[in-house]
């Protein structure tokens, strides 16, 4: 198997897994307890908070535990929003947010009151910081009726999934109580700089929440140098265990919150519940790791994805490929743009879960794993302005510290092959094709009525490519 779905979840770093060990065996002692052993593994905790802290440019006070970026960022939305003046009730969110942030804030505002609005994106992916700036100013400056004076029911408890932010008028007077942009995008790896975002967040009064779990390990991140009042992030993105992940966020911003889980003082208050000692050590194994690796893994990872990328221009030709997501051309904007690792891309005229269901040896993604299988095109795509044809023909591929220059080339000639074979089954089912039978078999289906998942026979290539490959134009050894 080729793992090439990292964005998806990581594989335990060997390292990782030591550090943890010790956890489950004899320094299984509560953190809390106050004798000695209970308190040499609170010296665990405390030094995987530190790494945690430092990784994200964070004090080791503002790391809260939790069991994933998930229950961080409901902690954190929920808990802005439980706090907030009453006529500070809109959450703004970028329109290609992780379910973790979006259905959050939409259950947020259910229970306190107030309403979702989207923040657009443009075609490659990236926040559209005019869009956000005109959602948080609703009504010009001059026009603008003081906030004092605004009803809080002119909040409505609507949501506004258009994100079209409706009419400028009194009835978006409501103030945001916090925007939530993530720093890199899931399925194609788009960051977002969180510095333009914090200033006009807190221009505003807002809280800016960014969801930096897939950046988090892979990119520089530092909260306080970037205006980022409140992270989420999971140590399964990023080479430690599952079901362990943080909520980073300041004093004042933390003393906002209200918990979400009740029960002990674990966590200053804010996460009640014995602490997931391995889990955590592991976290903070990872984040140790990752800050020694960072920069060495970024050069390695953008070297594989843009090979890969490279290979199948030269199997299909680069008019069959489309890129979903920042292309790095030098001119458009300064910096990376796109997480090393992650490469999203369109193969014309193929269905992407059919060319999945003909890759049983290489682990790749049909849009995020909590939406792969499913035949709704991807949200993120669509967001981006993608038809929902273009979505539902992209692949997500995301490399990772394990994927070696071997693999990337037997990916790139197998998944070659699949989108060849898909798209010749379509071309098959839409009569361009004669359908390759022996005289005298049955007639087969369109190739649109044919289950294709399990399908494994062999079929003419597309008029004008051999089956035998073609080499690709930039092959590296
Ligand atoms: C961008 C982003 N945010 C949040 C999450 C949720 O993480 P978890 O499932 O570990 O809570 C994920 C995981 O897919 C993610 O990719
Ligand atoms: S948890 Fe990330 S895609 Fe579902």
């Amino acid at each position: 198997m080729i793992y090439l779905d990292h964005n998806a979840t990581t594989p335990v770093d060997p390292e990782v897994l030591n550090a943890m060990l010790p956890l489950l065996r004899e320094h299984f002692a509560n953190p809390a307890s106050p004798h000695p052993a209970g308190q040499a593994v609170a010296r665990l905790v405390d030094r995987a908070r530190r790494d945690v802290a430092v990784l994200a440019g964070a004090r080791p006070r503002d790391v809260v535990f939790t069991s994933g970026a998930t229950e961080a960022a409901n902690l954190a939305i929920a808990g802005v929003l439980a706090t907030a003046p009453p006529n500070r009730r809109r959450v703004l969110v970028g329109a290609t947010e992780h379910p973790a942030v979006l259905a959050a804030a939409q259950a947020a505002v259910e229970l306190h009151g107030g309403r979702v609005q989207t923040v657009r994106v443009h075609p490659d992916g990236a926040i559209d910081l005019s869009h956000l700036r005109a959602l948080l100013h609703p009504v010009p400056p001059s026009t603008a009726v003081p906030s004092t004076a605004v009803s809080p029911s002119a909040a409505g408890s609507a949501a506004d999934p258009e994100g079209s932010g409706g009419p400028r008028g009194r009835d978006q007077a409501d103030e945001v109580a916090l925007v939530a942009v993530m720093a890199a995008n899931n399925e194609t790896g788009a960051l977002n700089d969180p510095r333009p975002v914090a200033a006009l967040a807190h221009e505003a009064g807002a809280l800016f929440l960014c969801d930096v779990t897939q950046a988090f390990g892979r990119i520089p991140v530092s909260v306080t140098e970037t205006g980022i009042d409140l992270a989420v992030a999971s140590a399964h993105k990023m080479y430690g265990p599952k079901g362990t992940g943080a909520l980073i966020a300041g004093r004042p911003v933390r003393a906002r919150l209200t918990p979400l889980i009740h029960g002990g003082g674990q966590e200053r208050g804010l996460r009640a519940g014995t602490l997931n000692t391995p889990g955590i050590v592991g976290f903070g194994a990872a984040a140790r790791i990752a800050a020694a690796m960072m920069d060495d893994e970024a050069i390695r990872q953008r070297a594989q994805t843009d090979l890969l990328f490279d290979l199948l221009v030269g199997w299909l030709g680069a008019d069959a490929l489309e890129v979903n997501g920042p292309v790095e051309d030098g001119s458009a904007r300064p910096g990376p743009v796109r997480l090393p690792n992650t490469l999203n891309l369109r193969f014309v005229g193929a269905d992407a879960d059919a060319v999945q269901s003909c890759l049983p040896d290489v682990a790749v993604s049909a849009g995020s794993a909590c939406h792969g299988g499913g035949s709704e095109p991807s949200p993120v795509l669509l967001a981006m302005g993608r038809s929902a044809t273009a979505a539902r023909e992209s692949l997500r591929f995301s490399v990772g510290r394990f994927t070696t220059v071997d693999q990337i080339h037997a990916a790139a000639a197998t998944v070659a092959r699949a989108v060849l074979r898909v798209q010749s089954l379509r071309a098959v089912g839409s009569g361009e094709v004669p359908w390759p039978a022996e005289p005298g078999e049955p007639e087969l289906p369109a190739a649109s009525d044919r289950p294709v998942a399990g399908w494994t026979g062999e079929v003419s290539p597309t008029p004008g490519r051999t089956p035998e490959l073609p080499v690709p134009r930039s092959a590296l050894p």
